[in-house]
């Protein structure tokens, strides 16, 4: 992972002229170059961690796991969001991590909790470093320093019972790890974010990720059987069996947590075999509504496939479904949706004839395979483009929430129109995008990618937009993220989404597993 941008650099994206027409054209960005930037040249605020704390630490984890250099901190100051990058674009000094430590197993990590526990130091745990809600940034609170605990180590398939479809897996564990591991068995996880090539199995959890085949997998916390928590006061080990009724849910405390209540260190998952056959489709609809609708059929008809998304009409327009052909004039015309059916063959091709009557009856024209397969050629490579609209002097955020199907058509507008005027009255008027990638019988999400030219400050201007899009999102009934998670970011709206009451059951689990408040203070519980 890079230190100032998404994912490997040999992956870097050129815009096309496409892409600079429309931002000069549409936008009014005036295209600049590139400026190179150096991480030895990124001034860092100094370690506020005393030696003898940092010698006590690498005496639980050993002298290289705890770390206080330069690259180590840097790579831990934050997440991957647009406020992220920015600040790293940053030339005054930046907020990090005052050391990185990086435990080997459960006991030290409980041994470390308890150290930063009794001499107050704040912990912030560390996946893949992918956060987009601030989920990682160093906040100190009323603590002296605070350490990155990163769980890279935790990198292993630790148990795969075939019989019951159910794997034991490190938190540390990437996506593509966890698929190569199983898929060694013939088995595969299938959760397929569009992060999924840096993101972890602990952060999946911790955040209650969805990935991009979540109609037929499920998202991440219906994949979880189990959890192994380790918090300052104990470690607890949740998920007996496949469904109980003693009690209310713990696990279900954990997973969401985001490092507020206790560093997961194994997760035991639901997996299945690897597909024999995968079938995809491109769809025409004529409108948003005319292709929700459709959606929502058939979901609730049943006939589900694997992947379902629906782009608007700006984001057809653009072929943001297709990275590849971004800002190229489009064929499609009204809206595109994809679909992807995995099996066995004759249960591949039997639900996706169920499947193609209901969208045909619901306004869909096939476009054949190969919209579906443009879109699964870039599915993961999106987030380099940010990085070159950024440094071409755009502005660029995606957001995200969700509804129920009654109440889709406005929150999209809701949002769309409080981006639109916020960003507009500071005198850039963006472009807003949407699209549905995760329903269900009852909803489904809304995901807006926002590009506009950059302001003189252009963290303030994104702040301002996702402020006034944040307070529509409540307004209008969503919830403030669907899949993002609530990090630094969304929890100005969490009381909103969980009301008085609702904070006050978080802070109680947070007192008892945590009653000196070390584990990632600031973030998710207001
Ligand atoms: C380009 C891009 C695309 C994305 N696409 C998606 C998407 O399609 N779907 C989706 O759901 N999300 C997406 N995200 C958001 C992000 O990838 C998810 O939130 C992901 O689950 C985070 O995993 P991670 O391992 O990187 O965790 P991190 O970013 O390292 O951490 C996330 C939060 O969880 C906590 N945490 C991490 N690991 C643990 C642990 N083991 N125990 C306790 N707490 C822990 C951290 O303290 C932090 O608060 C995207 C992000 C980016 C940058």
């Amino acid at each position: 992972m890079q230190w100032d941008a998404w994912g490997a650099p040999e992956k870097h994206k050129v815009l096309s002229d496409g892409i600079k027409g429309l931002l000069q054209q549409a936008l009014g960005v005036t295209i600049r170059e590139p400026s190179d930037r150096a991480a030895d040249d990124v001034v860092l605020a100094p370690s506020a961690l005393s030696g003898q704390h940092l010698a006590a630490l690498a005496g639980i984890v050993g002298e290289r796991f705890a770390s206080t250099t330069h690259a180590d901190r840097l790579l831990r100051s934050g997440g991957k969001s647009t406020l992220d990058l920015l600040r790293r674009r940053s030339t005054a000094p930046q907020n990090a991590p005052d050391a990185v430590v990086t435990p080997g197993t459960d006991a030290e990590v409980a041994d470390v909790l308890r150290y930063c526990a009794a001499n107050g130091i704040a912990v912030v745990p560390f996946g893949g470093g992918t956060s987009v809600v601030g989920g990682l940034d160093p906040v100190r609170d009323r603590f002296d320093a605070v350490v990155s605990l990163d769980l890279r180590r935790f990198d292993a398939l630790i148990d795969l019972d075939t019989d019951s479809g159910i794997a034991t897996l490190g938190a540390g564990v990437t996506g593509p790890l966890a698929e190569e591991l199983l898929g060694a068995h013939g088995f595969s996880l299938g959760h397929f974010p569009q992060s999924f090539m840096f993101a972890t199995i602990g952060g999946f959890a911790a955040t209650r990720s969805s990935g991009q085949a979540s109609a037929g997998y499920g998202r991440f916390e219906d994949m979880v059987q189990g959890l192994r928590v380790v918090t300052p006061t104990g470690t607890l080990d949740t998920g007996r069996a496949p469904a109980s009724a003693a009690g209310p849910d713990l696990g279900e405390l954990f997973v969401g947590s985001e490092g507020t209540l206790g560093v997961i260190t194994r997760v035991r998952v639901r997996v299945h075999a690897v597909p024999a056959t995968t079938v995809r489709e491109g769809w025409r609809f004529p409108d948003f509504e005319t292709g929700a609708a459709a959606l929502r059929a058939l979901r609730q008809e049943g006939a589900v496939p694997t992947v379902l998304r629906l782009s608007d009409e700006a984001e057809t327009a653009v072929n943001l479904a297709t990275t590849d052909k971004i800002g190229e004039e489009t064929v499609t015309g009204g809206c595109l949706a994809i679909t992807t059916f995995e099996g066995t063959a004759e249960h591949t091709a039997e639900r996706t004839a169920e499947a193609r009557a209901v969208l045909q009856a619901h306004g869909g024209t096939s476009l054949g395979e190969e919209p579906g397969n443009g879109w699964e050629h870039g599915r993961f490579d999106a987030p380099y483009l940010r990085d070159s609209l950024l440094d071409a002097g755009a502005l660029c955020e995606t957001l995200e929430t969700a509804t129920t199907w009654g109440n889709l058509a406005a929150l999209r507008t809701a949002v769309t129109t409080a981006l639109t005027e916020s960003l507009s009255a500071q005198g850039t008027p963006p472009l807003v995008l949407c699209h549905i990638s995760h329903t269900y019988p009852t909803g489904a999400s809304l995901y807006f990618t926002v590009v506009s030219a950059q302001a003189d400050d252009p963290i303030e201007q994104w702040r301002k937009a996702k402020t006034a899009a944040g307070d529509a999102i409540v307004a209008a009934g969503g919830t403030i993220t669907h899949h993002h998670a609530v990090g630094v970011d969304h929890r100005p709206w969490m009381r909103d989404e969980i009301g008085d009451l609702g904070v006050t059951i978080l802070r109680a689990v947070k007192d008892a597993v945590d009653p000196a408040g070390i584990l990632n203070p600031g973030k998710l519980i207001p």
